[in-house]
């Protein structure tokens, strides 16, 4: 654990276990008392207004630092969150170049200063009654508890998206790191650490704390000094912090990113050309990093009929050579055992084929397939089964599908496959899936998000806490961000990216935008 710059002794409680066998990981890991929760979030709140008071340049070059930091880390974090993770060696060097490049965005960012929201409104002595000179830009919330999710060790973990984006808020950073995979969030902590303290920055911008129970959690939500939570995991976890954080004396935003089933809709036409390789695509989306993604394609719906038969066939015949992975965790495989499990008691539901049988720490594939009104019937074949499973919805006709997806909660993913001949059907899906989804696709897979601008990884209720945000792309910055307007405010009081003469980002000065 990391508390301020400095590493935490004490006895080591918490090992991690390989993915793979179970056994345990040495070395050992101390786990935070509740001293250590308020030292590190005291030491965030004493230094905020520091941190939130660097150039942007200094604030930039920092999140660099970081990304440097964390790419000298070389193969041995690949290694180590391998081990932890049971996540095989190309998808996370994949995910730590992620990691890095996400950090560097938002370093650009930054700099672009665009996020600031800069509104100049002058003064108008001469009307009657006389106009304000009112002045907007948005300022850091304050600390942010981010817990690291179990799915992405690295680009969502310790210096993913929540950290990355909180600290390009300006805002202090306190981690929770996921019990899974201490040793990887030890190595990117001390990366942070070291950057800190070479960029010059104040020691309490970054501390990681280490727990198993839901103690350290609850503490870090409820300490006073904290500002804002980023989370990523269970409905129920992030119901549980959502709960905690409006309970407080002074209750706190939690963003958290829960739970999607992620519709994906095959239109008649598209279907009908394509229903064989659309199914290899399908069980390859599904399979992907043992469907632990948040993204994975849980429900596909599309019209019965011949077409709808050569794609399960195609399935069927993709799972027939899907080997089985490793899964994060020994729960999380038996949650998904039992969710799976669920799915083929039900007399409504047909397994569709399956994917080879691995050891007892592997998910097993599987594809389910059910007619539209026994979906509609059964509230359960509506639960994220976090693991490579997913059901395939027969329907009557397009009218069917649209019924089925607008009773959907909702999504962080909606997906239409289609050719032009589809377009007047799709026309009377995009409202729907507008409704429920963060981001609408066309013919791709939903897993693999791209971090970039125009990324929305969010969605309404359970996707997300709060369907007005993203977890992923650079206006995730936004969610750690509030505005202040300073009205009649002397010139040499203004901050200076307000001031007349100011250096030129984005500003909307009288209702009108200048660079
Ligand atoms: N949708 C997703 O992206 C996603 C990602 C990972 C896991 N999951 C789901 O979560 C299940 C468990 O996996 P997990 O361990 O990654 O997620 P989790 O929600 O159980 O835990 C995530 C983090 O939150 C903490 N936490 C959980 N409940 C808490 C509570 N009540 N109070 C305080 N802290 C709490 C945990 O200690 C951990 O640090 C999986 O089987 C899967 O269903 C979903
Ligand atoms: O598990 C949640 C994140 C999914 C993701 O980032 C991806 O699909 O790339």
């Amino acid at each position: 654990m990391f508390v301020a710059g400095n590493r935490r002794d004490g006895t080591a409680n918490l090992n991690a276990v390989d993915a793979a066998d179970g056994s345990e990981l040495s070395p050992g890991f101390v786990t935070a008392t509740m001293q250590d929760v308020e030292d590190a979030c005291k030491a965030a709140a004493d230094a905020q207004t520091d941190y939130a008071g660097r150039p942007l340049a200094e604030r930039a070059a920092f999140l660099r630092l970081v990304a440097d930091k964390i790419d000298a880390l070389g193969d041995d974090l690949t290694q180590r969150a391998m081990k932890e993770s049971g996540l095989p060696e190309m998808r996370l060097n994949g995910e730590r170049g992620r990691t890095v490049g996400q950090l560097r965005l938002f370093a650009d960012e930054i700099e672009n200063g665009a996020w600031q929201s800069l509104r100049i409104d002058h003064a108008d002595a001469d009307r009657t009654p006389p106009k304000p000179d009112l002045r907007l830009r948005m300022v850091p919330l304050g600390p942010v508890a981010v817990f690291g999710a179990s799915n992405f060790p690295l680009a969502f973990s310790v210096a993913g998206g929540d950290t990355a984006s909180a600290l390009a808020a300006g805002c202090c950073v306190v981690v929770k790191g996921h019990p899974a995979h201490p040793g990887t969030s030890e190595m990117v902590a001390a990366a942070i650490t070291e950057a800190v303290s070479e960029a010059g920055m104040p020691a309490g911008v970054f501390s990681l704390l280490n727990g198993a129970g839901n103690e350290l959690g609850e503490a870090l939500v409820k300490n006073p000094h904290i500002a804002a939570v980023g989370f990523t995991g269970s409905r129920g976890g992030g119901l549980a912090l959502m709960k905690h954080a409006s309970e407080r004396k002074v209750p706190i935003p939690v963003y958290a990113e829960m739970s999607s089933i992620n519709p994906v809709v095959l239109l008649p036409n598209k279907l009908e050309a394509q229903a064989d390789a659309l199914g290899t695509a399908y069980v390859a989306s599904l399979a992907l990093g043992a469907g632990q993604f948040c993204t994975n394609p849980g429900i596909v719906l599309a019209v019965k009929g011949d077409a709808l038969d050569t794609f399960l066939a195609s399935a069927k015949e993709a799972l027939g050579t899907t080997a089985a992975q490793t899964m994060l965790t020994k729960n999380i495989k038996g949650a998904y055992d039992q969710g799976a499990g669920k799915l083929s008691s039900k007399s409504g539901a047909t397994l569709v084929g399956q994917g080879a049988e691995g050891s007892a720490a592997c998910g097993r594939a599987q594809v389910f397939t059910v007619s539209a009104a026994d979906f509609m019937a059964d509230e359960d074949y509506r639960e994220e089964v976090f693991g490579p499973s997913s059901i395939v919805i027969r329907c009557a006709d397009v009218d069917e599908i649209r019924s089925v997806l607008a009773s959907l909660e909702g999504q962080l993913t909606a997906t239409l496959h289609m050719v032009e001949g589809d377009y007047e059907a799709a026309k009377t899906l995009l409202p729907v899936l507008e409704s429920i989804a963060g981001r609408v696709l066309a013919n791709g897979w939903p897993t693999g998000v791209e971090v970039t601008h125009a990324m929305v990884h969010g969605g309404p209720f359970p996707a997300t806490s709060d369907g007005r945000s993203t977890s992923v792309g650079t206006m995730a910055i936004e969610r750690y961000l509030r505005p202040v307007s300073y009205q009649d405010l002397p010139e040499e009081l203004l901050p200076e990216v307000l001031k007349d003469g100011a250096a030129k980002c984005l500003r909307r000065v009288d209702g009108k935008y200048e660079v």
